[in-house]
């Protein structure tokens, strides 16, 4: 049984269709994260969930439960759904205990005693109870306010940007520990953010959004290596769209050569393609077949970014260890190391 499915949902705000016939679903236990630019209607689709915008078609169920729908609508006080904002919002004249016991009302004061030892242990804040939210640093904050949404045991947990106002990389560190208390707690989340590295430390599940509509729900691996569109390829991680023709033995022809693999998409012989080449999908090797030569080069920390050019012009994107340094200008030659094909009709432009 799904703990939150969305069937087709719509919602309209001011007279414009903000999210666009979503369907996902979550099971019991699994975080789910939705990317996508800024305006594309995932905080407006959060909003929905929780039972502050109403849908105007399509239906939100948690555990088989219809919350969402045609001439229903739980009020949010009785979803059981939590929230946890960007903006960290705990209050700021009780104690970190009573903060995270505000939610427990009609529990008895041991209930409540034993809850907050127990989400403190999970946050890893054990004895700081009595402190009050000045006493903490901004991740110690976003911690205490997770505690403090998971107390009551929610159904659901939706996260709207939880780690956006703190630095990268304290972001990493939390979504790999939020992941672990989520996961301690069994408690089914979805989460939404920016940032594709947080989503790929959270996620079970990830999916895209744009202009309202969900182009893709997948693993995020799935995500990644597998992009069902054109605009989740060029959206998560790095790559290029090269322009190809599929030729008669399946393979396809491009300016890096003729390249194999398993094909994913729905192109067919004779057909003019964009394949999807990540940075990972070529090696810089002096043994390999293309000339290129470097156009750019960005400094990662272990490893170097280049851009790198084609003979007939075309542009693509490769790495190599730091400690292997070319200067822009640089003759190399390269190596494709790929492992499965992704391609799209060439020349879209509808989305
Ligand atoms: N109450 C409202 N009335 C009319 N339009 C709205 C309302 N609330 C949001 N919108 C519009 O809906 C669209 C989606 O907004 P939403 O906040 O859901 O996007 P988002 O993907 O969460 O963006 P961001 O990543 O920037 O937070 C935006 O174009 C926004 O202007």
């Amino acid at each position: 049984m799904s703990l939150l499915k969305l069937d087709s949902i719509e919602v309209e705000l001011g007279g414009h269709t903000i999210v666009d016939h979503v369907s996902l679903t979550l099971e019991r236990g699994e975080i789910g994260c939705l990317l996508g630019p800024s305006g594309c209607g995932k905080t407006t689709l959060l909003r929905a969930i929780a039972g502050f915008e109403r849908v105007a078609g399509g239906a939100v169920y948690l555990a088989d439960q219809r919350v969402s729908g045609e001439e229903v609508h739980l009020e949010p006080e009785h979803r059981e759904v939590g929230m946890v904002f960007q903006d960290v919002a705990l209050f700021p004249h009780l104690t970190v205990a009573d903060n995270i016991s505000f939610g427990l009302r009609g529990a008895s004061t041991v209930e409540k005693r034993s809850r907050v030892a127990e989400l403190l242990e999970h946050i890893g804040l054990e004895g700081y109870g009595p402190r009050y939210p000045h006493q903490l640093s901004g991740g110690q904050q976003q911690r205490v306010a997770l505690a403090r949404a998971l107390a009551p045991r929610p159904r659901l947990l939706l996260l709207d940007e939880p780690f956006s106002s703190l630095d990268a990389e304290l972001r990493e560190s939390l979504a790999t520990e939020v992941r672990a208390v989520l996961k301690k707690e069994n408690i089914t989340a979805l989460l939404v953010t920016h940032d594709q590295q947080e989503a790929f430390a959270m996620a079970d599940k990830a999916g895209m959004m744009y202009r309202g509509r969900l182009l893709q729900w997948d693993t995020p691996y799935g995500l990644y290596h597998q992009p069902s569109h054109h605009l989740v390829a060029n959206f998560i991680g790095h790559g290029v769209l090269l322009r190809g023709h599929i030729n008669q033995n399946g393979c396809v022809e491009t300016p890096l050569g003729c390249l194999h693999g398993e094909h994913f998409g729905s192109a067919g012989v004779g057909e003019v393609v964009d394949v999807l080449i990540r940075p990972d999908d070529i090696v810089i090797d002096s043994a390999g077949e293309q000339e290129a030569s470097i156009v750019s080069r960005g400094f990662r920390g272990s490893h170097f970014l280049y851009t790198a050019e084609l003979a007939d012009g075309a542009q693509v994107l490769c790495m190599a260890p730091s400690h292997y340094q070319y200067d822009v200008g640089s003759q190399i030659r390269l190596k494709m190391n790929l492992d499965h094909l992704v391609l799209f009709h060439a020349g879209y432009c509808d989305t």
